[in-house]
């Protein structure tokens, strides 16, 4: 079976707008503003936001099936390239909170015993009677307005019995406990799964071009030997019955060096939004970002760019503003190939934080 989003991008060009009546749809969230938002703050995933406006369109058109969660969303692509934080900021604008989004580890679920937290523990166990689980109800069931979203990640992980009990979440909207007694209802859900699958063969196929005769050659890894490579591991870490009830399958590039300055951009913003709660207003010379963008590491993707920011920047301002309690303006400025952070203004003394990296 095709996925939706394939189905979308063959049939757009036959839909037909026709006059009708104004429909409004039930729930709140502009699809077209949530793009936006999603734009500002995910880089280097041109293919996956445009995939996210049809589904986010498709949700709002409110047309799924009603016996079937709103969607069921496959993320794939190696660490730390922004698959967690796309399903964080969905769920933070579809909900309208920031922690709106229920996640469910399932690496923790990896083992038999665990499978008792995500179905509840069976009759006579402890916690039977009441039907804990990890899942957080109110989240999941969203609202008349709003869609809850539900992610579950490092899906791969999950043993047996626990992708069984997906399959019936995919297939019917819902989860009976082992309880008996209460079932919770996804119907109202956007299912997001994260996944590493396959992303280990990509990036050792990937690295056969950093140097040797490929590389003199000038040759580039071929994008369809890598979808080959992700296909052959997704099809053997998944039944055919988990894949077929998959609508979207959003394939996460690796991020490369193109998409570091926008990366940066946005963690300084978020820095200066943190700062400016602390009345500090913070200017980062070019020359400075230049140096912080030449400490990046590809193999450890985003995640590792965004920490070394925080590690390597953060602490230097810090201790500025503790030492200059009421100083309201720093700079981060390059002298001799090291950062410093100084008081706007040059006061130099006693103000700067020599680099050490
Ligand atoms: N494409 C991206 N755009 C913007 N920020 C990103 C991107 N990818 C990663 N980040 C940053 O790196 C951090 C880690 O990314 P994220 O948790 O989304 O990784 P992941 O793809 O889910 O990896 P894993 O499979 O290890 O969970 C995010 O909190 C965010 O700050």
């Amino acid at each position: 079976m095709p996925f939706i989003n394939d189905q979308v991008a063959a049939n757009k060009e036959s839909i037909e707008v026709t006059n009708s009546p104004q429909r409004l749809s039930r729930f709140t969230f502009d699809p077209d503003s949530v793009m936006g938002m999603l734009r500002q703050s995910i880089v280097g995933q041109d293919e996956v936001l445009e995939s996210v406006g049809d589904l986010l369109h498709f949700i709002k058109a409110d047309i799924g099936e009603p016996t079937r969660p709103l969607a069921v969303c496959f993320f794939s692509g190696k660490t730390g390239v922004g698959k967690t934080q796309l399903a964080k900021l969905l769920a933070a604008a579809l909900t309208g909170k920031a922690d709106g989004l229920c996640r469910i580890d399932m690496n923790t679920l990896a083992q038999e015993h665990y499978a008792a937290s995500i179905t509840g523990a069976p009759p006579g166990y402890v916690g039977s009677k009441d039907g804990d689980t990890l899942f957080d109800k109110e989240k999941i069931a969203g609202s008349y307005s709003k869609p809850g979203v539900v992610l579950f990640d490092e899906v791969e992980k999950a043993n047996s019995a626990v992708k069984r009990a997906l399959l019936n979440i995919m297939d019917s909207g819902y989860l009976q406990l082992t309880a008996g007694n209460q079932s919770i209802d996804f119907r109202n859900s956007l299912i997001l799964f994260t996944s590493n699958v396959g992303a280990k063969e990509i990036q050792s196929y990937q690295n056969r071009f950093d140097g040797g005769w490929r590389k003199a050659l000038g040759l580039k890894p071929s994008r369809k030997k890598e979808v080959e490579l992700f296909n052959q591991n997704f099809k053997s870490a998944f039944d055919p019955e988990f894949i077929n009830r998959i609508d979207y399958l959003f394939s996460f590039n690796a991020i490369t060096s193109d998409a570091l300055p926008s990366l940066l951009a946005i963690s300084i913003e978020d820095l200066k939004v943190r700062l400016s709660k602390k009345s500090v207003a913070l200017t980062i010379e070019h020359e400075a970002k230049q140096l912080l963008l030449s400490k990046y590491n590809p193999e450890y993707g985003a995640r590792d760019f965004v920490r070394r920011i925080r590690t390597y920047l953060e602490p230097r301002v810090a201790r500025v503003m503790n030492n200059h309690p009421l100083a309201k303006e720093l700079r981060v400025v390059v002298q001799n190939r090291a950062v410093y952070v100084i008081l706007e203004g040059g006061l130099h003394s006693g103000s700067e934080i020599k680099d050490k990296h």
